[in-house]
C-alpha cells in the first residue's frame, strides 16, 4: 500500500503539519485523502442512510392517511402493513449501515495508525528530533482511540440521525411550510449557537489533548529515568514536575466542561420550545378562523414529524462534546500523517562500490538557531578511514548527521560518490551507508536476531562467520546460550561495550560501503575494549569510515584526523603529523594520554 499523498499542509513550529485552524470540512477532506478506505462505497452508504432515515418517518404518513380516511378498517389495515414494512426496512438498513460504517472506520483508523508509523520513520530527522517521542506515540494510540470510543459510544448513529433529520424536514415542509418555518428557524438558531460554542469546545479540547500528551511525556520520562532519579535523589523534584503536568491536564479537561454544559442547556431549551410551540401553535393555526388549514390527520402527522426532526437534533447536540474530543484526536493523528515525508523516492541510486565523500562550503544549524558548523570543506576518498575529533560541542556529531542525512545543510553541497546527497534515492541507502551510534539500540529478542537485523536472509552460519571475521569468537565463546542469548528490552541485559559489539557485527554482516561510527565514551571494560578495537579494525578495512573518536587509539589508527573547533575544521592530517603541529590536537592527545583507563565492573546482567 502506498503512503497517502497529502495536500500541502501548513507546518507548525516543529515541522509537523498543523491543522489546528482547519474546520470540520477541511478535516473530513484531509481524512478522506489520508485514508481512502473511507471513500469506498459512499453511494451505498448514502442509500442505506436514506432508507434508515425514511423508514422511520413513514409511520406518521400512514397514520395521517388512516385518520383522514376516518379510521375505517379498510384504511387502518394498509396503514399498519405499510408502517410495519417501513419499520423493518429502517431497522435492517440501520443495522447494515452501522456494521458497514463500523468496519470502514476501524479499517480507516488502522490505516491511519500504519501511515502515521511510516511517517514517524520517514519524516525529516529534524522534525522527529524536535517532537517529543511520547507526543508521537499519543497521536498513534490514545488520540486514535478517542475516535473509536466516540463511535462505539453511539457516534455511528449520527449518520442515521442526520438522514432522519433531513427526511423529516422535507416531509414537514411538504405538509405545511408555514408551520415548518418556526421549527426550521429555531433549529437554524440552535445550529448557529452550537457552531460558535463548538469553536470554544474545540479550542479547549485541543489544549486538553496537548496537556494530556505532555503529561504522558512526563510520566514516560519519570519511568524510563527512574534509576537516574533514584541515584541523584531528585525524586521530589520529579514528582513535583509530574504533579504539575497532571494538574495542568486535569484543569484543561475541567475547562472543557462549561461550554459543554452551555451547549447541552441551549439544545434542551431550543428543543422543548420547538415541540411545545408546534403543538400549541399548530392546533391554533391549523384550525384557525375560516377553513381549517390542516386536516386532523395532517396535524397529528406534523406533531410526529417534529418529534422525528427534533430527536436527532437533540442527539447531535448531546454528542457534540464527545464528537469534538474525537475530532481533536482524529486531527492530531491526521497532522502526523499529513506531515511531509522527507523520503527521496525517485532519486538517483548510490553508485556501487566504496563511497567517496565531498563537502563544499557546508554550514549547518538546528531549526532557526545559530550556525553550528561553518565553511566545512573536506574530501574523503573511497576506502579512507577518517577520525573526527574535537572538544564537546565542536560539531562532530552534526558532521556525522549531515553525512547520514539526519539534518540538511544550511548552505553548501555534500556529495556521496559524486551524487548530491539530497538526490540519492532513500531506497539505495540502507545497507550502503550505516551509522553505529554510541549506545546502539537493540530490539528485545536474541543476540542472533539482533545481529541479523539488517540482513533478513542471513543464516546462523553467516552470523557466526561474521563474528569470527571480526575476531569476536572469544567473546562469543563466553556466552553460554550463544546466538540464543536473550538481550533483554533495548538490550539492557548486555553491557554498553557488548551492545557495540552486536552493532559492529550487525554492520559487518550488512557490509556497508560507508560506516559512520560514534565511538562509545564510557562503560567499556578493558577486555571488551580490546574486542571492540579488533572488530573495528576488521570492519573498517577497505571501507570508507568516519569515526567520531573519543580516544587516542581510534585517532591514531585512522588514515587521517579531522580536528573540529567551534564548528570549523581547524586541522587535518595523520595523527603523527598533528601531534607535533601547533594546534588543538596536541592538547587533546595530551589530555587523552593522562586519562585513567576506564575499567568499570562489566557484569553481564543475566
Ligand atoms: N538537536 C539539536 N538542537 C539544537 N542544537 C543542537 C542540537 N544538537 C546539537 N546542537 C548544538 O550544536 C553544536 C554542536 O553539537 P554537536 O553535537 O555536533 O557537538 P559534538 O562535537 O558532537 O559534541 P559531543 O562530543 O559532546 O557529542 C552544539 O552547540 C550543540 O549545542
Amino acid at each position: 500500500m502506498s503512503a497517502p499523498a497529502p495536500a500541502e499542509p501548513s507546518l507548525g513550529r516543529h515541522g509537523m503539519a498543523d491543522l489546528s485552524g482547519a474546520g470540520p470540512w477541511r478535516l473530513v477532506a484531509a481524512g478522506l485523502r489520508a485514508t481512502p478506505v473511507l471513500r469506498e462505497g459512499l453511494v451505498v452508504t448514502a442509500v442505506l442512510a436514506l432508507l434508515a432515515g425514511t423508514g422511520r418517518v413513514i409511520a406518521p404518513l400512514t397514520v395521517q392517511r388512516a385518520i383522514d380516511a376516518g379510521l375505517t378498517p379498510g384504511a387502518v389495515r394498509p396503514a399498519v402493513a405499510v408502517g410495519s414494512v417501513a419499520l423493518v426496512v429502517a431497522g435492517v438498513s440501520s443495522l447494515l449501515l452501522n456494521q458497514r460504517l463500523a468496519s470502514r472506520v476501524e479499517r480507516a483508523l488502522a490505516e491511519l495508525r500504519r501511515a502515521g508509523l511510516r511517517r514517524v520513520h520517514d519524516m525529516a530527522a529534524t522534525t522527529a528530533d524536535r517532537v517529543p517521542s511520547a507526543d508521537l506515540v499519543t497521536r498513534l494510540t490514545s488520540d486514535v482511540d478517542q475516535v473509536t470510543t466516540f463511535l462505539q459510544g453511539g457516534g455511528l448513529q449520527s449518520v442515521t440521525n442526520v438522514a432522519q433529520l433531513l427526511v423529516a424536514a422535507v416531509i414537514m415542509i411538504a405538509y405545511s411550510w408555514e408551520l415548518s418555518l418556526p421549527v426550521l428557524a429555531l433549529a437554524a438558531l440552535l445550529v448557529a449557537a452550537m457552531v460558535s460554542v463548538q469553536r470554544v469546545i474545540a479550542r479547549r479540547f485541543d489544549r486538553a489533548r496537548r496537556d494530556l500528551s505532555a503529561m504522558q511525556s512526563a510520566v514516560a520520562e519519570s519511568v524510563i529515568g527512574a534509576p537516574v532519579i533514584r541515584a541523584t535523589g531528585t525524586d521530589e523534584r520529579t514528582r513535583a514536575r509530574l504533579d504539575e503536568a497532571v494538574d495542568r491536564a486535569r484543569d484543561s479537561l475541567l475547562r472543557t466542561l462549561p461550554p459543554l454544559h452551555v451547549n447541552t442547556s441551549l439544545g434542551e431549551l431550543a428543543i422543548s420550545t420547538t415541540t411545545v410551540a408546534v403543538l400549541v401553535g399548530g392546533v391554533w393555526w391549523a384550525g384557525g378562523p375560516g377553513t381549517p388549514r390542516l386536516t386532523a390527520g395532517e396535524l397529528v402527522a406534523m406533531v410526529f414529524l417534529v418529534t422525528f426532526f427534533v430527536r436527532p437534533l437533540q442527539f447531535l447536540v448531546q454528542s457534540l462534546g464527545e464528537a469534538q474530543n474525537a475530532l481533536t484526536g482524529w486531527r492530531r493523528a491526521l497532522e502526523l500523517v499529513t506531515t511531509p515525508s522527507a523520503e527521496v523516492r525517485d532519486g538517483t541510486p548510490l553508485p556501487p562500490g566504496p563511497v567517496g565523500v565531498r563537502m563544499e562550503h557546508v554550514s549547518a544549524r538546528y531549526g532557526d538557531g545559530p550556525l553550528v558548523l561553518r565553511e566545512v570543506n573536506v574530501q574523503i576518498e573511497p576506502g579512507e578511514h577518517v577520525a573526527v575529533v574535537g572538544r564537546t560541542g565542536s560539531g562532530k556529531s552534526t558532521f556525522a548527521k549531515l553525512l547520514t542525512r539526519r539534518i540538511e545543510p544550511a548552505e553548501g553541497t555534500i556529495t556521496l560518490s559524486g551524487v548530491p546527497l539530497g538526490q540519492i534515492a532513500d531506497a539505495s541507502l540502507p545497507g550502503r551507508v550505516v551509522i553505529v551510534p554510541q549506545d546502539p539500540f537493540l530490539f528485545e529478542g536474541t543476540l542472533g536476531a539482533n545481529i541479523a537485523l539488517g540482513s533478513p536472509g542471513a543464516t546462523d552460519a553467516d552470523v557466526l562467520a561474521v563474528l569470527a571475521e571480526l575476531g569476536l569468537a572469544d567473546w562469543f565463546g563466553t556466552l553460554p546460550e550463544g546466538l540464543d542469548t536473550p538481550v533483554g528490552l533495548r538490550g539492557d541485559r548486555l553491557s554498553v561495550g557488548e551492545r557495540q559489539l552486536v552493532a559492529l557485527a550487525r554492520t559487518a554482516l550488512v557490509g556497508p560501503d560507508l560506516v559512520v561510527l560514534d565511538e562509545a565514551t564510557s562503560g567499556v571494560d578493558a577486555a571488551t575494549d580490546v574486542a571492540v578495537q579488533r572488530a573495528l579494525g576488521s570492519l573498517t578495512r577497505g571501507r570508507t569510515t568516519v569515526s567520531i573518536a573519543h580516544r587516542m587509539i581510534t585517532a591514531a589508527t585512522a588514515d587521517r584526523v579531522l580536528v573540529f573547533a567551534a564548528g570549523r575544521i581547524v586541522q587535518s592530517g595523520h595523527h603523527s603529523t598533528l601531534l607535533v603541529q601547533e594546534g588543538p590536537y596536541a592538547g587533546l592527545a595530551a589530555a587523552w594520554d593522562q586519562r585513567v583507563p576506564a575499567d568499570p565492573p562489566n557484569r553481564r546482567k543475566r
